[in-house]
């Protein structure tokens, strides 16, 4: 099978006033299609660095990263958004607070088109919208509310449909469901899982949280000090515990 992605020996080296970081310091993977990679790692070990790799939000210093064998090492952020979606722990990303649900559902779904293909009429997207929340009960009814007036939970059940909408190449989610209560959590975790192998997306998922690492995910790469120092299969996943992660912190 071809990997959707690549990272081959990609670095991000920094230098300073009198030091040379090696944020990333040889990074490899192959993410193939329809793997949920989970992506565990210390605090400042580089994940969201290699997040911003991926999207072409901060350039990499050597390497090279592909995407379905095409070399988009300096291809920007724009181009590669519309292959590559992310969704960030911050509620308050990535939704317009002023526009309904179905708006931004509707901005979602035309990003990238040229303008005069943008329609207007919401009305017509209205049933499609409906069955496409359908499956994540917290939105239920809530079409027409205001993004502002979401909870936190529903603005990021927003922002992770808004992400999928257009079914990307590859999704990211950087701890999205870090900011929010235990139960809001776990909730939007499980519909995430549901969504992911129901749409058979691909996907790349941050996180802190060891026992979600362990119960979601076909693979599991650890990250310390820019390098994976721990990359589990399909199989070796499956036999994993929480406890057998604490090493790795
Ligand atoms: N522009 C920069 N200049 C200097 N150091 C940087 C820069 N960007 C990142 N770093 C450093 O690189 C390391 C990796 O940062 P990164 O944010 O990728 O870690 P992380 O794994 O996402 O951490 P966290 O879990 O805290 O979000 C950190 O030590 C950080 O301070």
């Amino acid at each position: 099978m071809k990997p959707i992605m690549e990272l081959d020996n990609v670095e991000k080296t920094i230098y300073n006033d009198d030091a040379t970081l090696n944020i990333l310091d040889g990074i490899n993977l192959k993410i193939y299609p329809q793997d949920f990679i989970v992506v565990l790692g210390t605090n400042g070990a580089g994940k969201s660095t290699l997040l911003d790799a991926i999207t072409g939000a901060n350039k990499v210093t050597a390497g090279k990263i592909l995407l379905n064998d095409k070399d988009i090492t300096t291809e920007n952020l724009a181009k590669r958004a519309q292959f590559i979606s992310r969704v960030y722990q911050d509620p308050k990303l990535g939704t317009s607070p002023r526009m309904t649900v179905a708006e931004n559902l509707l901005l979602a779904e035309r990003r990238g088109l040229p303008r005069r293909l943008r329609s207007r009429r919401l009305k017509e997207h209205m049933p499609e919208f409906k069955e496409f929340i359908s499956s994540m009960p917290t939105l239920d009814n809530r079409l027409n509310t205001f993004t502002e007036k979401l909870s936190g939970g529903q603005r990021q059940t927003l922002s992770f449909l808004m992400a999928i909408i257009q079914k990307p190449e590859l999704l990211l989610l950087d701890e999205h469901t870090a900011a929010l209560d235990p139960q809001t959590s776990a909730d939007l975790m499980a519909a995430t899982d549901r969504t992911i192998k129901s749409k058979k997306l691909t996907c790349l998922m941050v996180t802190h949280n060891l026992s979600e690492a362990v119960a979601y995910g076909n693979r599991l790469i650890v990250l310390k000090k820019g390098k994976i120092i721990l990359d589990l299969n399909t199989e070796q996943k499956a036999k994993l515990k929480e406890e057998d992660l604490l090493e790795y912190f």
